[in-house]
């Protein structure tokens, strides 16, 4: 069993007032680690430590930084069974899409190692002959940093890696579902040199009491977070006490519009790849089908034959595709969801009820026909396996119910006329878009949503300056 301290300045330390908690596993409701419960004494430490360290580090060549950084990700594909395996065990996703996490969080590791040193400032012509106008960039200091619970590993890397790399320190707290994975990562940035304060990790199960020491603290000058859209306006408004930089990743409620010349075992695929992912439970996961009426039958029976495949299990074994939702709460919140469609005279064509597998919170993959926009499936995020599908005449109804959310992360569609793809993806108000891709999310891309899904972009070159301050040097020659 993992057993994971509090890291802070360089030391692995018990929290102040001694206290820890249980890890369990969602697939048993078994134990499968413990860690330190942070204290607000807690966090003051690793806020001090990280506004001590902030002046070296930020010194340092982006070329040392970068080469950390680059240890870092070998270390993690040398170990990246373990993280998998130590994922599942926590957080429940199946042993294969947990090694593909790995990879992915790795890459925002390799990416911001490369693009450390293409922090790039300019000249500006002056309009006085005898003045010279430069811009520097410039990191912003101590980052605090709180992630979800779904990617355990990539939600931390792809914010901590950009703001190692811009010359930041930070404090990352992750969700208390999944602290063990935070503690692994912490283990492979301290092995590959990282100097004390650079990185420090709290955990903990009073969420509040942390992040408003945080939010509190005027030495730490930036928030990134990646959560529910419901907490990130919470913290947005803290943060507005000491006018922090704010960086927010929040919830999805991503359509899927198929049109009527779409190859249907394909686009039955990618739904299927983008709905059941992480059994539902990403923030880019579809959670609402809009399928043109002539091709609506048939494609429901395409994509139910290819859910009532999916095999439901404990990630630990080889082979499952769903896993588990991560607890009853989750669990409880699909039943009502798919309860509520069924009532307002949705059809279940395939799964609809929790699975009795031992000890776990697992829910059948579900797809529902008859959707109406009255349903809450159609208007909240589901985060659960449940695909609902509903049927459009025009292209321009299909983007009117896509666009009718105030959510705005990712959204999809499946045609192969490619003026209609321009014009629809141009149409959709979302960060991301998927044309014919399911899983578009990569570390090189701009990750982020427009209107209630978040500020900012993390991934790509983009990512690294929520980490910078952009300053200008005006210089009067004498
Ligand atoms: N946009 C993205 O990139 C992205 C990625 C992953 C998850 N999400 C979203 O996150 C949600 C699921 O994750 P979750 O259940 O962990 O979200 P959550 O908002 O409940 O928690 C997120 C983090 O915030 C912490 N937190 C909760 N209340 C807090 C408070 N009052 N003050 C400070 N910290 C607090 C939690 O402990 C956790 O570490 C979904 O809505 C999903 O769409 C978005
Ligand atoms: O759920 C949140 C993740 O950001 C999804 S993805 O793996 O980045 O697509």
């Amino acid at each position: 069993m993992k057993r994971y301290p509090l890291y802070i300045d360089g030391k692995w330390t018990e929290s102040k007032n001694g206290s820890t908690f249980e890890v369990l596993n969602p697939a048993t409701g078994e134990v499968v680690g413990e860690t330190a419960d942070a204290s607000e004494e807690d966090v003051k430490e690793a806020v001090e430590a990280a506004h001590r360290a902030f002046p070296e580090w930020s010194a340092r060549p982006a070329k040392e930084r970068a080469e950390v950084l680059h240890r870092v990700y070998e270390s993690m594909l040398k170990h990246r069974d373990e993280l998998a395996e130590c994922m599942t065990l926590e957080q429940g996703k199946p042993l294969a899409e947990a090694r593909g996490e790995v990879q992915y969080a790795a890459d925002f590791i390799e990416w911001y190692a490369e693009e450390a040193k293409r922090v790039y400032g300019e000249t500006i012509p002056a309009s006085a002959s005898h003045k010279r106008i430069w811009v520097l960039k410039q990191p912003v200091g101590v980052v605090a940093a709180i992630t979800p619970w779904n990617f355990p590993a990539a939600m931390i890397t792809r914010k901590v890696a950009p703001a190692l790399a811009a010359g930041c320190t930070v404090v990352v707290k992750p969700a208390a579902q999944t602290p063990l994975t935070a503690g692994m990562l912490m283990e492979l940035f301290e092995e590959a040199g990282l100097p004390a304060g650079t990185f420090n990790l709290i955990t903990g199960t009073r969420p509040k009491e942390i992040g408003d020491a945080l939010l509190g603290d005027t030495r730490v000058q930036k928030l990134t977070f990646t959560g529910s859209t419901e907490v990130g306006k919470l913290l947005m408004k803290q943060a507005a006490d000491t006018v922090k930089r704010v960086s927010l990743e929040l919830g999805g409620h991503a359509p899927f519009l198929i049109f009527e010349d779409a190859d249907l075992e394909t686009a039955a695929r990618e739904v299927a790849a983008s709905k059941f992912r992480n059994a539902g439970q990403t923030c880019v996961c579809t959670n609402r089908i809009y399928v043109h009426e002539r091709i609506r039958e048939p494609f429901a029976k395409q994509l139910a034959d290819h859910v009532r495949q999916l095999k439901v299990g404990n990630g630990m074994e080889e082979g499952v595709e769903i896993g588990p939702l991560i607890d009853d709460r989750a669990l409880e919140k699909v039943e009502h969801h798919v309860r509520d469609a069924v009532e307002k005279g949705a059809q279940v064509v395939t799964g609809g009820k929790r699975l009795d597998l031992p000890g776990g919170c697992y829910y059948e993959p579900t797809v529902l026909t008859g959707a109406t926009e009255d349903m809450l499936v159609q208007q909240e995020e589901t985060f659960g396996p449940v695909a609902p599908i509903q049927s459009f005449q025009t292209e321009k109804e299909a983007l009117h119910k896509a666009n009718s959310t105030p959510y705005g992360l990712a959204a999809y569609l499946y045609t192969r006329d490619l003026s209609r793809a321009i014009r629809v993806s141009e149409g959709l108000e979302y960060g991301i878009v998927g044309v014919n891709d399911g899983k578009p999310s990569a570390a090189q891309a701009p990750f982020g949503g427009f209107k209630e899904s978040g500020l900012g972009r993390e991934g790509g070159k983009y990512g690294i300056e929520e980490f910078l301050e952009t300053k200008y040097v005006s210089v009067a020659l004498t």
